[in-house]
């Protein structure tokens, strides 16, 4: 299967070329890149060699291709996604250019009104263990956040089970590679190591992205407090989600819930985000808490694996038909 990487020298560009280097069913064909066009991959990372290594980086695709992974600004996937389309491909957009269903919401969270909100309903959401049979189906694929993932995956036993819920209140702490590649001041080495920092507390676009999931699975929108704050350390995310809801036995449900999932496991102690790094997998702990009376999920993810590349690759594997954890059986560094 022949894919194409828009946006090839990106953080999660470079992660999805990574992993699918050990795919057996994909030729990576096109790699495109504005700021690298006319390169060979290995004279920018020097650790891509081989066949891979000696492609061109090149602005537009040269040879002909499948699938394009989108790892681009939420603007550029928003322009490009209905060229491609048309031209018959089938798209997995990293960005959240196609992931809320409803436009009206785009100009408040993302600055841009939607021009294409006719292909919303069409983008299927990618997060496999919440909508895995709409994904099998679809050429449109809204590759979720990684803030949403490590949220959603530490609630859906609750949302699936239809567990009365009255609030969450999460907070989840990210890597500095959530930000992406682009230099920031605030991220600059000197300032951000030894820092850590809440950002966005009163205006974060994943809210909506959790809210309409929420809706979606539950019916009902439930008030969601989030609060997002960036920690000195590349890459991983863990999210501390508290769920005010009727009274459970939680270790059951999520068990029961998971016991089948490939990349989702329930940990029996509040799980490390190094357990995850570099692989696709999360981990979720549920604990009632007695004296409060609600209930707590930690989760851990990779925000580069899980959080966008790999849930990627996990992504196209079941929109091809390929079984599901193909190229996605990875060892992580520890520690
Ligand atoms: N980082 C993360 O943890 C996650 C990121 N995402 C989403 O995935 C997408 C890619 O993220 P990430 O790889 O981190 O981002 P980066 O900033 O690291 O990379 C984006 C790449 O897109 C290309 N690009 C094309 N046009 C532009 C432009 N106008 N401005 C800047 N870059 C441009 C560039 O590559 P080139 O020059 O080669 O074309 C750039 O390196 C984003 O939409 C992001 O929101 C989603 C989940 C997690
Ligand atoms: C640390 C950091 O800045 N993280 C990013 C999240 C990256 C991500 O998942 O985002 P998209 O929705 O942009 O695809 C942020 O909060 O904007």
């Amino acid at each position: 299967m022949k894919v194409a990487i828009y946006g090839a020298t990106g953080y999660t560009g470079v992660e999805l070329l990574r992993l699918l280097q050990n795919h057996p069913k994909v030729k990576v064909s096109a790699l495109i890149s504005q700021s690298q066009a006319g390169k060979r991959l290995r004279d920018v990372f020097p650790f891509f060699y081989g066949e891979l290594g000696n492609l061109t980086l090149t602005e537009e695709p040269k040879e002909d291709y499948e699938v394009a992974f989108l790892c681009l600004p939420h603007e550029g996937s928003l322009e490009l996604v209905p060229k491609l389309l048309e031209e018959g491909k089938k798209v997995i957009d990293l960005s959240g250019a196609y992931r809320l269903k409803d436009p009206s919401l785009y100009p408040h969270y993302y600055s841009f009104e939607h021009k294409h909100p006719e292909l919303l309903e069409k983008a299927v959401y990618g997060l496999p263990e919440i909508y895995r049979e709409r994904i099998k189906g679809a050429s449109l694929i809204a590759n979720p956040g990684c803030y949403p993932t490590s949220v959603l995956l530490a609630i859906y036993p609750l949302l699936k089970e239809g567990i009365k819920i009255e609030k969450i209140v999460i907070t989840s702490l990210s890597g500095v590679s959530g930000a992406g590649r682009k230099p920031v001041q605030h991220f600059h080495f000197p300032e951000m190591f030894g820092d850590f920092f809440a950002y966005s507390l009163e205006k974060h676009r994943h809210v909506p992205e959790m809210e309409g999931v929420i809706k979606d699975l539950y019916g009902i929108n439930v008030p969601l407090r989030f609060s997002p704050i960036v920690v000195p350390t590349s890459r991983g995310m863990l999210s501390s989600v508290s769920v005010f809801c009727e009274k459970i036995e939680p270790r059951e449900l999520y068990m029961e819930t998971y016991r089948e999932e490939p990349f989702v496991k329930v940990a029996s102690e509040p799980p490390h985000t190094k357990w995850v790094v570099g692989t696709n997998l999360c981990f979720v702990y549920p604990l009632w808490d007695h004296r409060v009376g609600c209930l707590q999920v930690v989760s851990v993810i990779d925000n580069l694996g899980k959080g966008a590349s790999s849930q990627a690759i996990q992504n196209f594997n079941l929109m091809m038909g390929f079984e599901e954890t193909i190229g996605l059986n990875l060892s992580l560094n520890f520690p």
